[in-house]
């Protein structure tokens, strides 16, 4: 009889598929490849036994989704969006028996109302977004909404014990930096990005909680910035034509204007956990140092909060004075822009954010701070830098005297003239207030209360890999 072949879909790292096709692995880490493996054997009723074997055996694994809805944001980054997600990703899913429900959105947060009240998300077994962090941000947004709505939880109140999201997210990485991407994944590839959704790989992660007097306001992933990163965003806003290279404009711009904001900064370390922000050890897939800050979270931790007790008013430190930047980093925020990211201990689902402070200092040395991000010297290791591992933090801006004067400058004059002066920096009045930066959006206070919720919600990806010695290469059929 004549022999029978089929191919079969099997998606591996590129050291494997260089071990198993005898090629040299790239250079490029943490790029996953689809490979072709072609079996052969003597009777079609033999290969056809194989082939639904491996099929009801690839469909038992309930950790692969079987049903998606997509999100395609067709304006992030370089407009790449509908093209990248037709080209590269489709394609595969078609592959691997995923079906898909794909929304290309309509406007801004078309996704993230629709997730919010309309969508019948228990079809799916995930939610992937196209695009940047401020897509992501959307889905995020959407789906803890609804989970509390659902849950009949009050999302404005700080103290309130919120319900984790249980659909995992997936990103296609299409946007301008995509932090979240590159720091969960370690590099921003579509093809990489829709075989780890494929597999049904899980990587849980932290979630900070914005608020304002009670009200609020967004969540966080990875970057709450006040200062420098809160202008640079404020400044590119205005430059979104201009696409990625928006941010290095503004930010040359930024460092050249070299504003600082005065506040008060107050935070509750976090105490008897595992690890610290200046370790030289790095959050990698299957990190020990979050599935054990995990445990410490007490039993009630079902409900991923932290102990109140330790919570208690003395446990609070406060710092007060000029600062350039204040910046609360929940993960690494590795980009390509700065590969070990602004605070490259940092750890994915540890339940702690790293408050970075940096004080008022010259040009010179805010250059000499900026430029460690991008090599290998410690951007910490300065004397007008600290850093904190902290679970929740308040910041307050000197000048913010009440509610009505915050409003006030936030809605009117004082808006404007703080805007004249981000634009005219010759005149020499700084104004005293930036704006928050929060994973890529403007917020609309400057006084906020930032709460870190421990692996609150679940991606696709399975945390950064290191890379594998030839002997430790895994049987690619495991994968
Ligand atoms: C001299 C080179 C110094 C390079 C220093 C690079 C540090 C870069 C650190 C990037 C951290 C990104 C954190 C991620 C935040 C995301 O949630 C958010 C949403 O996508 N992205 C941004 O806010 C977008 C933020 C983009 C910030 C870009 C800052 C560029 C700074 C350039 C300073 C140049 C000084 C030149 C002096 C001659
Ligand atoms: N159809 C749409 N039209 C206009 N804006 C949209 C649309 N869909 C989503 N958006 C908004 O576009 C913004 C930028 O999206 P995204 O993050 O995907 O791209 P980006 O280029 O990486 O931008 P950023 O660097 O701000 O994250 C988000 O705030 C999102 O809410
Ligand atoms: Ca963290």
């Amino acid at each position: 009889s004549a022999e029978s072949s089929e191919t079969l879909f099997c998606p591996i790292s590129d050291t494997v598929a260089a071990e198993i096709f005898k090629k040299k692995p790239r250079s490029r880490h943490h790029r996953w490849r689809c490979a072709e493996v072609t079996f052969t054997c003597p009777e079609e009723a033999l290969c056809q036994h194989w082939v639904s074997s491996i099929r009801e055996q690839l469909a038992a694994i309930a950790s692969r989704p079987k049903h998606l809805l997509v999100y395609i944001n067709p304006y992030s980054g370089k407009r790449q969006g509908k093209r990248i997600y037709e080209r590269k990703v489709a394609p595969l899913f078609a592959q691997a028996g995923v079906s898909t429900h794909v929304i290309v959105t309509e406007r801004a947060n078309y996704a993230r109302d629709q997730l919010k009240t309309g969508a019948e998300l228990q079809k799916f077994d995930g939610v992937v977004c196209v695009g940047g962090d401020g897509m992501f941000s959307e889905i995020l947004h959407g789906l803890i909404w609804r989970t509390q709505i659902d849950g009949g939880v009050d999302p404005n109140c700080p103290e309130e014990e919120l319900i984790p999201c249980t659909l995992r997210i997936g990103i296609i990485p299409a946007g301008s930096t995509d932090c979240i991407c590159f720091a969960t994944v370690g590099t921003n590839d579509p093809v990489t990005s829709a075989l780890h959704i494929i597999v049904g790989d899980s990587q849980p992660m932290d979630v900070c909680s914005v608020h304002h007097n009670n009200t609020f306001l967004q969540y966080s992933v990875s970057l709450l910035g006040y200062g420098f990163y809160g202008d640079v965003l404020t400044d590119s806003e205005r430059k979104r034509w201009m696409g990625p290279a928006r941010y290095d404009l503004s930010g040359v711009k930024m460092f050249l204007t070299h504003h600082y904001y005065e506040g008060t900064v107050s935070y509750l370390p976090a105490k008897g956990i595992m690890g610290t922000p200046r370790d030289a050890a790095r959050c990698r897939s299957g990190c020990v140092v979050c599935q054990h800050n995990r445990q410490l979270l007490p039993e009630k931790a079902e409900r991923y909060e932290v102990d109140e007790a330790s919570e208690s008013d003395s446990e609070w430190r406060t710092l007060r004075g000029k600062f350039l930047a204040i910046n609360a980093a929940s993960m690494s925020c590795a980009c390509p822009r700065s590969p070990k990211g602004l605070s490259p201990a940092a750890h994915l689902a540890d339940g702690t954010t790293d408050l970075i402070l940096v004080r008022k200092c010259s040009r010179f040395d805010f250059l000499r701070h900026l430029l460690r991000h991008t090599s290998k010297d410690d951007q910490f290791d300065l004397a007008f830098v600290e850093v904190h591992r902290v679970r929740r933090f308040c910041f307050t801006p000197r000048h913010c005297q009440s509610d009505s004067d915050l409003d006030l400058r936030e809605n009117g004059k004082h808006q404007i003239f703080s805007q004249i002066c981000r634009d005219h920096p010759a005149c020499g009045c700084a104004p005293a207030y930036s704006s928050w930066n929060c994973d890529g959006e403007i917020l609309n206070h400057t006084a906020i209360d930032v709460r870190v919720h421990c692996q609150f919600i679940q991606l696709f990806a399975r945390g950064i890999e290191e890379p594998k010695v030839f002997e430790e290469l895994p049987n690619p059929c495991a994968i």
